[in-house]
C-alpha cells in the first residue's frame, strides 16, 4: 500500500516537473515570437509569478490538483488578443509539449489546448465578417 502511494507521489512529482518545463519552454518560444511576443511583453509584468499560475492551471487540467482557482476565459476577454494569435499560440504550445513532456501527458495537454483554443476563439470572436472570418462584431 505504502509503495503504491510512494509511486503515485513520484509519478505526480515528475508530471509536475514536466508541466513546469512545458510552460517555461512555451514562454521562451512565445517571448521571441513576432506575433505573440509583443502581447506577452505588454501584458505580463513579471514572468516568474505568471509561469507559476499557468503551471498550476495545467496541473489542475491534467492532474486534477487544486492550486489553480482562476477563470482563464475571463482573463483573456480583457487582453489585446486577435484571431491570428490562436493558431500561433497552439502551434508553439504543441511544440513545447512534445519537447518537454512524456508522450501520454503531451497528448492530453495538446488535446486540452486545442479544445480551449477553440472555445476561447469562438467566445471572443463569435461573429463572422463579410469575408466569413471570425469577428468580434456582427456585420
Ligand atoms: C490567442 C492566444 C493567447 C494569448 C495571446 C494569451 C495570452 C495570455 C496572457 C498575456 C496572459 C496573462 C494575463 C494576465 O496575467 O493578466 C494569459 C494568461 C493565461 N492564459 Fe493565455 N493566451 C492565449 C491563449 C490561451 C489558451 C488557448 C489557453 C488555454 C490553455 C491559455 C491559458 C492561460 C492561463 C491559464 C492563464 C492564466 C490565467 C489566470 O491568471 O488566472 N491561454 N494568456
Amino acid at each position: 500500500m505504502e509503495t503504491a502511494v510512494e509511486e503515485a507521489k513520484a509519478d505526480n512529482a515528475s508530471a509536475e516537473a514536466a508541466i513546469r518545463a512545458c510552460v517555461t519552454r512555451f514562454y521562451e518560444k512565445g517571448g521571441t515570437d513576432p506575433l505573440l511576443g509583443p502581447v506577452f511583453e505588454k501584458t505580463i509584468p513579471e514572468l516568474e509569478p505568471h509561469l507559476e499560475i499557468v503551471s498550476n492551471f495545467w496541473s489542475h487540467a491534467l492532474l486534477g490538483t487544486t492550486r489553480y482557482q482562476g477563470t482563464p476565459f475571463g482573463v483573456h476577454v480583457k487582453l489585446p488578443i486577435e484571431v491570428e494569435h490562436f493558431p500561433r499560440w497552439l502551434s508553439l504550445f504543441t511544440e513545447a509539449a512534445k519537447e518537454t513532456m512524456p508522450e501520454e501527458l503531451a497528448s492530453a495537454a495538446i488535446a486540452r489546448a486545442e479544445h480551449m483554443t477553440q472555445c476561447f476563439q469562438s467566445g471572443l470572436f463569435p461573429f463572422k465578417d463579410a469575408e466569413g472570418n471570425p469577428s468580434k462584431e456582427p456585420v
